[in-house]
C-alpha cells in the first residue's frame, strides 16, 4: 500500500489527523547558532520582552516585591551551573562549575532586546543603535564586552549583534542578544541544546549529555551537523575560525566514515521529507528508513535537536499504518517527547505538545509478550 492510500485509510478511521505533509521540520528547528546575512526587507515587529520578575514585583507589590524578585535573581545566578571565562584560542565561553546530568537545566535567559531577522543592513544597524542606546547602564557596557568578530565592516554594535544574536524559535523571524548564551562556543559535538522557550520569553539551554565539572559547554552553530568541509566552510565564513572540535580532530580515515554517515542521514533525512509532503512510497519503507537514521546517529553519537525531530517523523509516519498504527504512534509520540525533554525541557511548549499527542493515544493497545528484539522490529516494521 502506498502511502496516499494508507493516508486515506487512516483518515477515515481517525478523522481528526492532518496529513504528515506540514509536519517534517527543517533540520535547524529552534537551533542553530548565532544568525548569519540578513537578506530580505521585512519589518521590525519583535519588541524586546521586559524582565517580567521586576515588573510585576514593582506593579503588584511594590519594594517588597522589588526585594523578591532581586532576591530570585541573585538565586538564580547561584544556581548556575557554570561560569564564563576565557578558553584557549575562542575568546570567552561558559565552562561547567559541577557535572551537569544529561537533560538538566543551564540556563534560561531573558533577551537583553530581539531584532527582526529579515531586514536590510542600514535598517538593522539603525535598530540595533536605538536598542543599544536605551539599555540600562550595566546591560549596555555587557553588550559593548561581547565579540565583534566583524571588525571594522560595520558599526561596532551592529558587528556585536551579528556575531552573537541567537534565534527565537524554529524558522525564527528574530533573533536576541544574551548576555551568557551569547557567550556559549560551537561544537559539531556540542553537549547542550539552545531553544527559543516561547511560553516564558526565554532562551534555555540544556544539557544533551552528562557534562563534567571544568567541560566546557557548547552549543550547534549550524543546526545540524554536515560533512567536515561543509562544517569548515561555513564556520570560517560565517563565525571566522577553524573548527578544531572532538568531531573536526579525527583522524582522516575515521572522518572519512564519519563524513559517509553523515551523509547518509542528510539522504535519509530529504527522502523522509518528501515521504511526509505525500511522495509515493510506504510508510513500512520510510520507518525501516528512519531506523537506520536512528543507527547511524547512534554511531556518531548524535544525540541533539535531530533525535527528537526523527521520532516526530516516526509519529507522523506510523500514524498512516492502517494496522497497529496507533500503537507505534504511541511509542512515537512518547519517545519525541522524551527527546524533547532532555534538549528543551518539559516546559516547552513543543514537548506538551507531544505529551499531549501521546497521551491521546494512550489507550491504543501494545502489543504483548515481545522481547526487546521482537519489539524493536515490530515498531519500525523490519521483518518482511
Ligand atoms: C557567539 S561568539 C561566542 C563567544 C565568544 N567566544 C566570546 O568570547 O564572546 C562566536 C565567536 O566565538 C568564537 N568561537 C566560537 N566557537 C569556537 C570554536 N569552537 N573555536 C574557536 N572559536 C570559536 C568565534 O570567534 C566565533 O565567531
Amino acid at each position: 500500500m502506498r502511502f496516499r492510500a494508507d493516508w486515506k485509510v487512516h483518515k477515515k478511521v481517525c478523522g481528526k489527523l492532518k496529513p504528515p505533509s506540514t509536519q517534517h521540520d527543517p533540520p535547524s528547528y529552534n537551533a542553530g547558532g548565532p544568525y548569519s546575512e540578513p537578506k530580505d526587507l521585512g519589518s521590525p515587529t519583535n519588541q524586546p520582552p521586559r524582565d517580567t520578575t521586576i515588573n510585576k514585583a514593582e506593579s503588584v507589590q511594590g519594594l517588597q516585591g522589588v526585594v523578591t524578585s532581586l532576591n530570585n535573581e541573585v538565586l538564580e545566578s547561584a544556581s548556575r551551573p557554570y561560569t564564563i571565562r576565557a578558553i584557549a584560542g575562542k575568546g570567552k565561553g561558559l565552562v561547567a562549575t559541577r557535572k551537569i546530568a544529561k537533560g538538566k537545566w543551564i540556563l534560561s535567559e531573558l533577551p537583553i532586546f530581539t531584532l527582526p531577522k529579515r531586514l536590510d543592513i542600514r535598517a538593522l544597524e539603525h535598530q540595533v543603535a536605538k536598542e543599544v542606546e536605551s539599555l540600562n547602564d550595566d546591560h549596555r557596557r555587557a553588550f559593548f564586552d561581547l565579540t565583534n568578530i566583524h571588525g571594522n565592516a560595520y558599526s561596532q554594535p551592529f558587528g556585536i549583534a551579528k556575531t552573537n544574536a541567537l534565534p527565537l524559535g524554529s524558522n525564527a523571524s528574530s533573533v536576541g542578544l544574551f548576555l551568557d548564551a551569547s557567550r556559549i562556543n560551537h561544537s559539531c559535538r556540542h553537549n547542550a541544546q539552545n531553544n527559543w522557550n516561547e511560553n516564558i520569553g526565554r532562551l534555555t539551554i540544556h544539557a544533551l549529555r552528562d557534562i563534567e565539572e571544568g567541560q566546557e559547554i557548547t552549543i550547534h552553530y549550524m543546526g545540524s551537523t554536515g560533512e567536515y568541509e561543509e562544517r569548515q566552510r561555513f564556520l570560517r565564513e560565517k563565525f571566522r575560525f577553524d573548527c578544531k572540535c572532538q568531531l573536526c580532530s579525527l583522524p582522516l580515515a575515521q572522518r572519512n566514515l564519519s563524513d559517509a554517515r553523515l551523509r547518509e542521514i542528510q539522504v535519509i533525512d530529504r527522502v523522509i521529507g518528501e515521504f511526509c509532503r505525500g511522495g509515493d512510497f510506504k510508510p513500512e519503507t520510510a520507518l525501516k528508513l528512519l531506523h537506520r537514521m536512528f543507527r547511524l546517529f547512534d554511531e556518531e553519537s548524535i544525540w541533539d535537536a535531530s533525535i527528537a525531530r526523527a521520532y516526530k517523523d516516526a509519529y507522523d509516519i506510523a500514524r498512516c499504518i492502517e494496522n497497529g498504527g496507533e500503537s507505534r504512534a504511541r511509542v512515537f509520540a512518547e519517545r519525541t517527547y522524551a527527546a524533547r525533554c532532555v534538549a528543551e525541557g518539559n516546559d516547552s511548549p513543543v514537548a506538551q505538545k507531544m505529551k499531549q499527542a501521546a497521551e491521546e493515544l494512550s489507550s491504543a493497545k501494545m502489543p504483548q509478550g515481545m522481547n526487546d528484539g521482537e519489539f524493536k522490529n515490530w515498531l519500525w516494521m523490519l521483518d518482511g
